[in-house]
């Protein structure tokens, strides 16, 4: 499969641009005009830079307000294109892209359109170029692919071809299944964007909006099932108009992009096994069975005060690392794993972050393809030292730089807790509080990170996102994105955050970038498990009585009920399957913490409840800017 990316998609400037684009894996660029135009190189000097990046320059665009004009715009119109050639021809490509005409100045109709096409291809023809013609959705008279083609048709010309745009077509709701009988050699290129659903006006929405196919919603995978129908195989080119990846890092988002293709072209080749496009071949989605652990690294001198906060919630210890200096701690199906080791990952891991839940294993149906597929899609691998009798666990690099393994229960791995660990009586006092599983994960990272982890872990898991869902913390929004599947076996909440002064900014500030702030365990009986917390000696999150008056008043609830989540500071909250009970430990170090959850069918993570468990959780936290004690 070949990819290309527009230069408009990245921050930079074309230099910045070519070397991000080369980096992150893809095949060719598109030149886009004010690129060229800002640059101070000629366009030769171009053209060999792109090609010493081993890259291919697919097209040059946009050509603007081309067909149908009066004279004597029209012969200006044609001078002006004849100037684009010679600087096609300096920079070394032969394709450009002509959008449709928006000029209040342009004639319709689509036999005009298609002579001065067909006379612009005779001009083209002399100095073997090509054009292609793409409908704007907001052009003046021509806004519909159907019409693009139809013109392309009439023009009967061998260098006049069509390109077809996923965010022209999907933001105008046509029927992509119109694609399925254009012939492949009409059609020059294909570009490709997606974009949240928003309701605007569709040039704003294309110019600020667009993202990577599968990071919005548009049914992109659709439109390019019709586009494989008709025997395609050339380039997917990304052209992704978006303010935030215009202000973002440009590797990053190549990366994403790059990913988005792959992806994608996975998606097509499943769906439609014997579409011409070659794509990569790779494992198929990994099935996520569960959560196999959650690992901390913290400092030998700080591990006392982890462990008393895991044994009040009811943890025991219950293993130990044959060689390092590894504790396991369980309770049900939950095991955390708190690693003081100074070596290795786990100590820098510390040095850079300071006490934190660096890693994750997750068990999926094989962990060898899990770590294939995620390769094929750009992960980072993640590999290290072993000590003698220690298993190789596939894994790749995760959220702000921490680790994600996979795990089977196939393999070896499946028994890691019995050949790596030696098991350990703890006489600590204490008693287990009902935890059964992990509920949910949930990572915080800058806003501008959501889209690259939704990515990420949809493109690598079985899995989904949910409807983005605004979080009002006291100091500013916080946007939160899941990623669930379908038995809810990985619940991942992603957290975004704009700003440093809401809590999420604040862990992200003080722990030196994104990562696991909280988790999430299930418990079938929440009063069950806060009374046994409490024996434990675990003080909960206190929580407003204002907020116990409101939910009474809100939901019509049983003042008997009110009064025993009031007792014992459990949140509360309903949807239309069922109901859901919330309770929070205080925060550990900076703006970490623990949560327990009773679903009785919810689906939701109580959206509704996090502006009350981030007012009392902020209350806990060091001043911005004091020296830890
Ligand atoms: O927004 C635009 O003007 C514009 C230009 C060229 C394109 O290929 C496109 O999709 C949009
Ligand atoms: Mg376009």
């Amino acid at each position: 499969m070949k990819t290309s990316i527009a230069t408009v998609s990245l921050s930079g400037d074309l230099k910045q641009k070519l070397e991000a684009i080369a980096k992150a894996g893809f095949d060719g660029v598109e030149i886009f005009e004010n690129d060229f135009l800002i640059f101070d190189e000629s366009p030769k000097q171009v053209g060999n830079m792109v090609r010493d990046h081993g890259l291919e320059i697919t097209l040059f665009q946009p050509f603007r307000d081309f067909e149908g004009m009066p004279e004597p715009l029209r012969s200006r119109t044609f001078d002006r294109a004849e100037r684009k050639f010679d600087l096609m021809q300096e920079m070394g490509t032969d394709l450009v892209l002509v959008c449709s005409n928006v000029s209040p100045a342009a004639l319709g109709g689509l036999d005009r359109a298609a002579a001065d096409f067909h006379e612009l291809g005779e001009r083209a023809a002399k100095r073997n170029l090509r054009v292609g013609y793409e409908a704007l959705a907001w052009g003046r008279h021509i806004n519909d692919h159907r019409d693009a083609w139809e013109i392309v048709r009439r023009a009967d010309h061998p260098n006049i071809g069509l390109i077809l745009d996923s965010f022209h077509t999907l933001s105008r709701k046509i029927d992509v299944n119109s694609i399925r009988s254009i012939p492949k050699e009409k059609i020059f290129i294909i570009q490709l964007a997606d974009a949240p659903l928003i309701d605007m006006d569709l040039l704003y929405w294309s110019r600020h909006f667009r993202n990577m196919p599968g990071e919005g919603d548009l049914p992109v995978l659709d439109f390019m099932k019709a586009v494989a129908a008709t025997g395609y195989d050339g380039y997917l080119s990304l052209e992704i108009f978006n303010d935030q990846f215009r202000g973002g890092s440009p590797i990053a988002i190549a990366v994403d992009g790059r990913r988005s293709l792959i992806y994608l072209g996975d998606q097509v080749k499943r769906a439609e096994p014997d579409a011409a496009l070659p794509v990569p071949q790779m494992p198929p989605r990994s099935t996520v069975e569960g959560v196999a652990f959650i690992e901390f690294t913290v400092e030998e001198a700080e591990a006392p005060q982890l462990e008393t906060l895991l044994g009040n919630l009811g943890f025991r210890k219950t293993a130990r690392h044959k060689t390092k200096n590894v504790t396991l701690f369980r309770q049900g199906g939950i095991n955390l794993v708190v690693n003081t080791d100074e070596r290795g990952f786990a100590g820098s891991s510390y040095l850079v972050h300071g006490a934190s839940a660096y890693a994750m294993g997750l068990v999926v149906d094989n962990a060898r393809d899990a770590l294939a597929r995620a390769v094929a899609l750009g992960a980072e691998r993640f590999e290290q030292p072993l000590d003698a009798g220690e298993i190789e666990m596939p894994a790749v690099r995760g959220i702000g730089g921490g680790v994600l393994y996979f795990l089977d229960r196939a393999s070896d791995l499946g028994r890691i807790w019995e050949i790596e660990f030696d098991p350990l009586i703890d006489d600590a006092p204490g008693q287990a509080a009902g935890l059964v599983a992990i509920d949910h994960i949930a990572q915080t990272m800058r806003y501008d990170e959501l889209l690259t982890w939704l990515l990420f872990y949809t493109s690598i898991f079985e899995a989904h996102k949910t409807p983005v869902v605004d979080i009002i913390d006291p100091s500013g929004i916080v946007r939160s994105q899941v990623v669930e599947n379908a038995d809810g076996s990985l619940r991942i909440t992603m957290n975004g955050a704009e700003n440093r002064n809401t809590l999420a900014g604040h862990f992200i500030a003080e722990t030196f970038g994104s990562g696991i702030q909280h988790l999430a365990f299930e418990t079938k009986d929440i009063f069950a498990t806060a009374q046994a917390l409490a024996a434990n000696g675990f003080t909960a999150l206190h929580i407003s009585p204002n907020y116990y008056d409101d939910l009474e008043a809100r939901f019509g609830l049983d003042p008997h009920l009110t009064e025993r989540l009031k007792t014992s500071n459990i949140l509360y909250d309903r949807d239309e399957h069922g109901e859901y009970f919330q309770l929070y430990s205080p925060t550990y170090g900076e703006g970490f913490f623990f949560e327990i959850v009773e679903r009785r069918g919810y689906r939701g993570y109580g959206a509704a409840n996090a502006i009350f468990r981030i007012a009392a959780l902020r209350k806990h936290l060091r001043p911005a800017g004091l020296p830890k004690e």
